[in-house]
């Protein structure tokens, strides 16, 4: 059943309104206005907001217009008085799904409710389905190494336990992220990724936890942050090496209290984000130097998976380099290249210090500057020699 929020300045048209809907079986909370009712939404979230018009402190039209903003996803059905039939229209040209006229039709309401929801599941499942076409890519590999990394993604990812996933640049550690992810209970949820290194330590807390309009200068709207995002998801902190010390320990009042505050508020929110994070760095020894607090890292780290550098599971290399001829050819529209036997033993004896992501490349240029058959010489040419 779902969770419905009715905001309107006079009590009986809550009530009424209120016990009709909780005889549904649905969840109601009511507010008295649209500043009470836009404040509980920031807290939690609503599947439909019925929402009077005419009302004291925010009307419905401002209401509707933050919602519209904030939060893009929400269903919202207009109540509207004698004289603002017109205005209900108005909303309806914005974005409200519908408007219920008073007095209040109890049937009317059934009608209008019931639709409503359906609408707001339908929003949902499509972007569940659109998610779903963008499928996660396969972890390719059959080495016993890989075979550990996989056999924990499956062991963990239905749990909620909070993972940190180790290893060198470019060895794969946000597909297991991903993986983590799909395989949970939250997969038809949002999956958020955080690059901890990439954004400057002054914007951190606000991109982690949002803001309010004026918090700072260049804060010129409302801004949900990538907790609040994640809610009912997976929130990814890759990088999380790099981040400040200052961030750190917002982020362990995060985890330890599960709340967050936005920049330029008092008010906790709730949010229900499984967290996993990610580095390349060795956090004990960032502890030891005083660069990571322990104690973040003992909440990040109940589950640890270490993914290792392919120079440790070069028999995956010939698996790797086939996969990856069939994905860019197929991606590009090409006809499918072979590659030498020869070809494919002198990748095997690289030293891929920059892991998969490397050997993707070396692979796509190889399909560029090659004939249809990959040899020995293109090797040597375009991946040895280019690599020094
Ligand atoms: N086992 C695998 N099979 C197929 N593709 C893989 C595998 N592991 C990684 N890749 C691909 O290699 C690329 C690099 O992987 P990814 O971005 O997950 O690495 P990373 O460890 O997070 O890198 P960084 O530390 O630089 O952020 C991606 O395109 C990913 O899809």
């Amino acid at each position: 059943m779902a969770k419905i929020l009715v905001i309107d300045d006079e009590r009986s048209i809550r009530n009424i309104i209120g016990e009709l809907l909780e005889m549904e079986g649905h969840t109601v909370k009511t507010a008295e206005n649209g500043l009470q009712g836009y404040e509980m939404i920031g807290v939690e979230p609503f599947d439909l907001v019925i929402s009077d018009i005419k009302m004291p402190e925010m009307d419905g039209i401002e209401l509707l217009d933050k919602l519209i903003e904030t939060h893009p996803d929400t269903t919202v059905v207009m109540i509207s008085g004698h004289g603002s039939i017109d205005t209900a229209v108005e909303c309806i040209k914005k974005g409200a799904f519908d408007y219920i006229e008073k007095p209040i039709d109890m049937n009317r309401i059934l009608v209008t409710v019931k639709n409503a929801l359906e609408r707001g599941s339908l929003v949902k499942e499509t972007k569940t389905l659109r998610r779903k076409v963008h499928k996660v890519a396969e972890i390719v590999g059959e080495s016993p190494a890989i075979g550990r990394v996989k056999m924990l993604i499956d062991k963990v990812a239905s749990t909620d336990a909070r993972v940190l996933i180790t290893g060198s640049n470019g060895t794969g550690k946000e597909l297991v992220a991903r993986w983590l992810h799909e395989k949970s209970d939250r997969s038809s949820m949002p999956f958020v990724e955080v690059n901890c290194a990439a954004i400057p330590s002054e914007l951190i807390e606000s991109e982690l936890f949002g803001h309010e309009k004026g918090a700072f200068t260049s804060a010129i709207k409302q801004r949900k942050g990538k907790f609040e995002q994640a809610d009912g998801g997976t929130i990814f902190l890759d990088e999380i090496g790099d981040m400040s010390l200052a961030a750190q320990a917002k982020v362990l009042r995060a985890l330890q209290e599960r709340k967050i505050t936005r920049v330029g508020s008092d008010k906790d929110i709730n949010v229900d984000a499984r967290v996993l994070a990610a580095t390349n760095k060795n956090l004990q020894e960032e502890i030891a130097k005083g660069n990571f607090r322990e104690d973040l890292y003992h909440r990040l780290s109940v589950i640890i998976i270490h993914v290792p550098n392919l120079s440790d599971r070069r028999e995956d290399i010939p698996l790797l380099v086939d996969h990856f001829i069939r994905a860019i050819c197929a991606d590009k529209g090409k006809p499918l290249s072979t590659i030498t036997p020869e070809a494919v033993e002198a990748l095997c004896a690289m030293p891929w210090t920059g892991n998969i992501r490397e050997l993707h490349n070396a692979v796509e240029r190889l399909l560029i500057l090659s004939g249809r058959e990959i040899t020995l010489d293109d090797v040597k040419l375009n991946v040895m020699q280019a690599n020094g």
